[in-house]
């Protein structure tokens, strides 16, 4: 369902441009075309000698005519057979040369070299063709393409030093309760009383998915603070409200979003942690504009997995992204896990660095509300609904985050 509205969304309506060194984690909103044939000319990849490869025979002596190195241009003529120019990695290839043997694989001979027996050389051997990787005008990134690393060293060897890219969508991050505190306050928390974290967790997760998430006062468990929270939220591209929408008497969210006129597309899912989790939208009125919303459980772990599962592919299309799910892999278990019938379990857990067959260990936890097991763990371990034990070894799907 959160795949097929965020198919619904389209490209996001503003633009800006940035530095490269701003670009990570946004996403291009026009294609970046190569500026030029990359390579931009025959490009040696050996320190060696550029040659004719026919002329490379076995027992051949050829006469070195010069050196040319990265950055230069030979300007000693054309490359005969029986002829050898001095080249470094990345250096352009000589005029009627067509291959560069390595400078290991020769011996120096009086002014010339020759090659190690047994040695030939074929065309183009240890030659990158202009052109090859891209041609002038080839788009290589496509709009939608998330900027990271890899995309900001092509953009720039590409000569571009600004990127054109979607405006972060602006997401309103609500957390509800009576009991919670901000944090840096300057108040001292009485023992019953709770810092507000999934806040802050929430802007950092809306962050990494590509909005500008803007932290709201704390709504208090009254109908009027909810309401008055919920219609400040609403004026964003996103609202992501936590807590409050379970069964307890304070849980009030649903109810005042019901009676702002909100369309419902779920509310609740058979997972653990995660259950109350809403997904809905409240309908254009009064001159404000549609707005979806996510109504996280308030459980910290519970927040994070449902906005990893249901908010992130969201938010990642309304910035301008391709429209994917949550990312899975298939690890081993290293140790058995008792099975469950209730819901599918999404229980922290630590993926192996094993360079094959990766594998899985369950972190012990405390249930939907221990940060620290989450802190200690880097993904979430699937399990589905099952009597009998998934036995070590097993392979499950692991949920990254
Ligand atoms: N009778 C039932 N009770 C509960 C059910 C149920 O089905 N029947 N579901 C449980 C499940 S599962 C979850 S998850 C929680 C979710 O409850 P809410 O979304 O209504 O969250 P709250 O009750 O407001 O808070 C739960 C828990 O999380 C702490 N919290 C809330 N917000 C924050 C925050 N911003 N930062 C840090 N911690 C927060 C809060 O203090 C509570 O401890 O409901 C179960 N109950
Ligand atoms: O589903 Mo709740 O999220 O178990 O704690």
């Amino acid at each position: 369902m959160v795949l097929e509205h965020a198919r619904g969304l389209g490209a996001p309506p503003l633009i800006e441009v940035v530095a490269l060194k701003d670009a990570v984690g946004r996403v291009i909103a026009e294609p970046v075309r190569a500026d030029r044939d990359q390579p931009p000319f025959d490009r040696s990849t050996r320190d060696g000698f550029a040659v004719r490869s026919g002329s490379f025979a076995s027992g051949a002596t050829l006469r070195v005519m010069g050196e040319v190195r990265a950055g230069e241009r030979w300007s000693g003529g054309r490359v005969g057979e029986g002829e050898a120019v001095k080249i470094m990695t990345g250096a352009p290839l000589p005029t009627g040369a067509d291959a560069v043997a390595m400078v290991e694989f020769v011996e120096v001979v009086g002014e010339g070299i020759r090659t190690v027996a047994g040695r030939g050389l074929a065309r183009f051997e240890n030659v990158v063709l202009r052109g090859s990787e891209a041609r002038a005008g080839y788009v290589v990134m496509a709009a939608g393409t998330v900027v990271g690393a890899a995309e900001i060293g092509l953009a720039a060897t590409c000569g571009r030093a600004e990127l054109t890219v979607y405006r972060r969508p602006m997401v309103a991050v609500i957390a509800t309760g009576d009991e919670l505190v901000e944090v840096g306050s300057g108040r001292a928390l009485e023992e019953e009383e709770i810092w507000n974290s999934n806040g802050h967790a929430l802007r950092a997760l809306v962050h990494g998915s590509g909005g500008f998430g803007g932290k709201l006062a704390i709504a208090r468990d009254t109908l009027e603070d909810v309401t008055e929270r919920v219609l400040q939220g609403r004026a964003w591209d996103l609202m992501i409200l936590s807590g409050g929408v379970s069964m307890g008497e304070y849980d009030l969210v649903e109810e005042v979003l019901a009676g702002l006129g909100a369309e419902f597309f779920f509310t609740g899912v058979k997972m653990q942690p995660g259950k109350p989790v809403v997904f809905g939208r409240l309908p254009e009125r009064d001159g404000a504009k549609a707005c979806y919303f996510f109504g996280l459980p308030g459980n910290p772990v519970s927040t994070q997995v449902t906005f990893h599962c249901f908010v992130e592919p969201f938010l990642k299309a309304m910035a301008g992204g391709v429209v994917e799910g949550p990312l899975f892999v298939q690890a081993a278990l290293r140790e058995a896990v008792p099975g469950s019938t209730g819901r599918m379990r999404f229980l922290p857990a630590r993926l192996g660095r094993d360079r094959v067959g990766p594998s899985v260990t369950l972190v012990g936890w405390q249930g939907s509300g221990d940060m620290a097991a989450n802190a200690r763990a880097n993904c979430y371990a699937v399990l589905p609904q099952r009597e009998g034990e998934f036995a070590a070894g097993e392979v499950i799907s692991v949920l990254l985050r």
